[in-house]
């Protein structure tokens, strides 16, 4: 059995490679980059206390929603706009036909199978597409700042927008657009390089470290896209792009930016070198003050457009909990409730990688297909997991929360905490227990939760949950199997 579980590994591990994520990977290791970006190990130290250290990593998270998302997230919430001039009519439109786009873009949209605007897309375009971009000098562009939670077409717009903006017969950069890292650059320059496939004209440069050019040379392309950084050297000290000639500047991720000591820094600095008259665009998917702050330096006399988050609810979750004393009497607990109701597919939460290593290996031992999220993987190697377990090829995903924040798997409907979560002050954390658990309005499905409770502490922290949602979790005995067989119905 244990080279069974051995062997699955060795598939994820394979499944991942055939991603595609490969070529990140190798660059990564002849760059030598920090390990803050990509979700990679610290040097191995065993044990627990690296666990803790496994602290929550924006830009990862951020890269692993965009490499398993394939769709547009639905939402029922409306779109606030706040125009800059509130007496100018409010533009949204229903089809990409009525942007007037080139007809290259339009079928570099249609290719990529987008039939309509998202949400956010419907009021940003025409605000972003709005003519002239370079008015004269005195009048300002139409700036934005927006927020929608990732998945909701944020990138898809602005890049668009770029797009349409460029002069394809001018040979220098004209649209200047930062990403807070290497990783997620590369990810929208896919997303520009795919759009403008028809276009072939528009080219593409990226900012990144690593990608070195002589000295006195001047960029080509149309398109820039890099992380603050490199883009600020190539602006200002190496002079390889002319910031006076940029016509369209886009900050993306801007929330994970300040998270980032130093970007928030070098994007102002950019953002100083730009002419009056360029378009300044900035998207976030939160919007704390922080960010409103950092927004408000970057762009002037902006509109805004807000797209509020579909809230989750524990309406339509059955939720109980398990009284036992230790690790190996909540796997038992596990197989019984296993033993007793068909699940067809769970997730396993874990406070620690040690822990859902060493559960993952008891349920593969039991002959469970189980698949393994780990912090030490690559998000490239999370990825694959997630669609693996999407597509059902596993029945079980055992994670750390660290690594399944944000993560929507809208099928599991049996969501077991084996550890509760607790912020690193060791209080309840009532956010991340309602996004494991809770279910937005769209998939309204029934669910169910276990929690599984093995000290005066955890029970603690169970009823403190509980008060928080004003939400029995009725108790389980585990031990009785026509008990556990009524939850099911
Ligand atoms: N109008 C559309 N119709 C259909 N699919 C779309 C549309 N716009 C974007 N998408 C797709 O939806 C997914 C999410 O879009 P996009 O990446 O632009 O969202 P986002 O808000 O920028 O999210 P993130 O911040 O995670 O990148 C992508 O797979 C994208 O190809």
């Amino acid at each position: 059995m244990a080279e069974s579980w051995a062997l699955a590994v060795d598939e994820q591990e394979a499944a991942a490679e055939s991603l595609g994520g490969l070529q990140i990977k190798e660059k990564e290791k002849e760059e030598k980059p920090k390990a803050e970006a990509n979700g990679t190990a610290k040097p191995e130290e065993e044990g627990e206390k690296q666990d803790e250290e496994d602290k929550e990593d924006k830009a990862a998270q951020s890269l692993l929603n965009k490499l398993i998302r394939s769709n547009l997230v639905n939402t029922t919430n409306q779109v606030e706009v706040l125009q800059r001039d509130p007496n100018s009519p409010l533009y949204s439109v229903k089809s990409f036909e009525e942007l007037r786009l080139k007809p290259q873009l339009l079928q570099g949209v249609y290719a990529m199978g987008f039939n309509r605007p998202s949400k956010i897309q419907e009021n940003a375009l025409p605000m972003m597409l709005a003519e002239p971009v370079c008015v004269p000098s005195g009048s300002s562009p139409q700036n934005l700042i927006a927020q929608s939670q990732s998945g909701t077409g944020k990138t898809a717009a602005f890049v668009l927008a770029m797009l349409s903006h460029v002069d394809a017969s001018r040979k220098w950069p004209q649209c200047l657009c930062v990403s807070p890292t290497y990783e997620l650059a590369l990810q929208t320059g896919k997303v520009i390089e795919q759009m403008g496939t028809f276009y072939p004209e528009v080219k593409l440069a990226y900012a990144i470290r690593g990608n070195k050019l002589d000295r006195g040379m001047k960029i080509q392309e149309q398109i820039v896209i890099g992380t603050p950084g490199t883009v600020l050297d190539w602006c200002a000290k190496l002079r390889f792009i002319d910031p006076k000639k940029i016509m369209v500047f886009v900050l993306d991720e801007a929330d994970v930016m300040i998270a980032t000591q130093g970007h928030q820094d070098q994007s102002i600095r950019i953002q100083r070198l730009l002419p009056q008259n360029c378009q300044m665009l900035l998207f976030s998917a939160t919007f704390e003050d922080s960010v409103w702050r950092f927004a408000q330096r970057i762009v002037p006399d902006p509109n805004i457009i807000k797209l509020k988050r579909e809230e989750e609810t524990l309406d339509t979750i059955k939720q109980y909990y398990v009284l036992c004393n230790c690790k190996e009497e909540k796997f038992t607990a596990l197989c019984n409730i296993y033993g007793a109701i068909t699940i067809a597919q769970a997730m396993i939460f874990c406070h620690t990688r040690k822990t859902a290593g060493w559960l993952a290996g008891e349920l593969s031992r039991e002959g469970h297909q189980v698949a393994l999220l780990s912090g030490e993987m690559m998000v490239e190697q999370r990825a694959a997991v997630i669609d693996r377990f999407r597509d059902g090829k596993e029945k079980v995903l055992v994670t750390t929360n660290v690594c399944a924040r944000g993560i929507d798997v809208e099928q599991v409907s049996v969501v077991i905490n084996f550890d509760l979560p607790v912020d690193r002050d060791g209080n309840p954390d009532n956010e991340t227990y309602l996004h494991r658990i809770g279910r937005t309005g769209r998939f309204g499905k029934r669910g169910l939760a276990v929690n599984m409770v093995d000290s005066k502490h955890s029970m603690n922290i169970l009823n403190r949950i509980q008060d928080h949602f004003n939400k029995k979790i009725e108790k389980l005995n585990t031990d009785d199997l026509d008990e556990i067989e009524k939850i099911a119905n």
